[in-house]
């Protein structure tokens, strides 16, 4: 296949619009796709506020804000994606949902059209074996915030052909990022270490080792990580986080894994960080308000 011109992002979401943000500004036409017209709005919303804000810092210019605004369309309808030469799926962290997408997306695309998923943790040849085209199926593993984060992880499934790879790979480059391969299994290589350093300060807080903001202080003032794991957690979505220690519990079938309970209870109250207002911090105030 040529360059990939015209790409396709399902979820409207963080992950979704900070994809579109960044391939619109490299110069690919996108169509951004969600259920609901209003997550849309918001998803586009996001994105126009963090290009503003690059202007104002004088990293874009306002013609090529314009420019890559005007190159990104929404719709609710997968009939947008007829003309794609690739679609990425960053829909939420379930595996049933995911399926259901890719079960509606096919019918509508090329047979030449790759589909890749921007999953924290789902095994991609799982995935790929839902579709009706696993050679053309492939991981791209996008970072949070996707505008400022370097990497992309590229995970190749057990039948992903290397042109799909060598295609996707070619693109995170042209969107200025750095390509890590990682192989199919749990998570893949950031969130397989990354995941476990977050449960474990769920644990610690649970069992009283240390308050919120000590916990946060002692990582980022101890380790000179730019965020504690509190804050990251609630950052990613802790919705996202257990779904991902979910699915290293079950693929790896190690006890490590176990998800915190009180993680677990987070997300059962729907304190999922940020995005809902409230997690391991209250974001109705400012700055946020440790909550333990
Ligand atoms: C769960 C998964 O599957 C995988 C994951 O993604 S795991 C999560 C990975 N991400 C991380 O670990 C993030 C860790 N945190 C950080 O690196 C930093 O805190 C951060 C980059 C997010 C913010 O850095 P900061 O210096 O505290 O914030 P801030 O000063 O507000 O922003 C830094 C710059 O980025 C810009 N910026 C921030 N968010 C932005 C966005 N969404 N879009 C565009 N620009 C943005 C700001 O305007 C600012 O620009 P200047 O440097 O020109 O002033
Ligand atoms: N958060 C992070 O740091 C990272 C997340 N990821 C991955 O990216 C994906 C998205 O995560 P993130 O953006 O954080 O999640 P968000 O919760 O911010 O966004 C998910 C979006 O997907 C939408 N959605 C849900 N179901 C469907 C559907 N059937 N069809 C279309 N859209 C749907 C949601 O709509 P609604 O709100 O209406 O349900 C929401 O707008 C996940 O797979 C996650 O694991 C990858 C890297 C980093």
């Amino acid at each position: 296949m040529t360059e990939l011109q015209k790409i396709g992002v399902i979820g409207a979401g963080q992950m979704g619009n900070g994809i579109a943000h960044v391939a619109a500004q490299s110069g690919l036409t996108v169509v951004m796709l969600d259920v609901a017209q209003a997550a849309l709005d918001k998803g586009m919303a996001t994105l126009a506020k963090n290009m503003d804000r690059q202007v104002s810092k004088g990293t874009l210019t306002q013609a090529d804000r314009d420019a890559a605004l005007a190159r990104i369309s929404t719709s609710t309808d997968y009939a947008a994606f007829g003309d794609c030469d690739l679609v990425i799926e960053a829909a939420t962290e379930r595996e049933d949902i995911k399926h259901k997408i890719f079960a509606t997306l096919t019918p509508h695309l090329r047979p030449d059209a790759l589909v890749a998923s921007n999953t924290s943790s789902i095994p991609i040849t799982r995935l790929a074996a839902a579709t009706d085209r696993p050679g053309r199926f492939v991981g791209m593993h996008f970072f949070n915030p996707v505008p400022l984060m370097k990497l992309v992880e590229v995970i190749r499934g057990l039948a992903t052909e290397d042109a799909t790879v060598a295609a996707v790979a070619a693109l995170a480059e042209r969107m200025g990022k750095t390509v890590a391969y990682a192989a199919d299994y749990p998570a893949f290589i950031v969130n397989r270490i990354l995941l476990p350093m977050i449960n474990e300060a769920c644990f610690a807080l649970h069992e009283g080792v240390g308050d919120v903001a000590s916990i946060d202080a002692g990582m980022k003032l101890g380790c000179n990580h730019p965020m504690g794991p509190l804050e990251l957690a609630d950052y990613i979505g802790l919705d996202t986080c257990l779904a991902v220690l979910r699915v290293l519990q079950e693929g790896m079938g190690d006890p490590k894994y176990r998800p915190s309970p009180l993680l677990q209870k987070y997300v059962e109250a729907g304190w999922l960080g940020r995005k809902s207002g409230r997690g391991f911090y209250d974001y109705s105030v400012t700055p946020p308000k440790p909550t333990r």
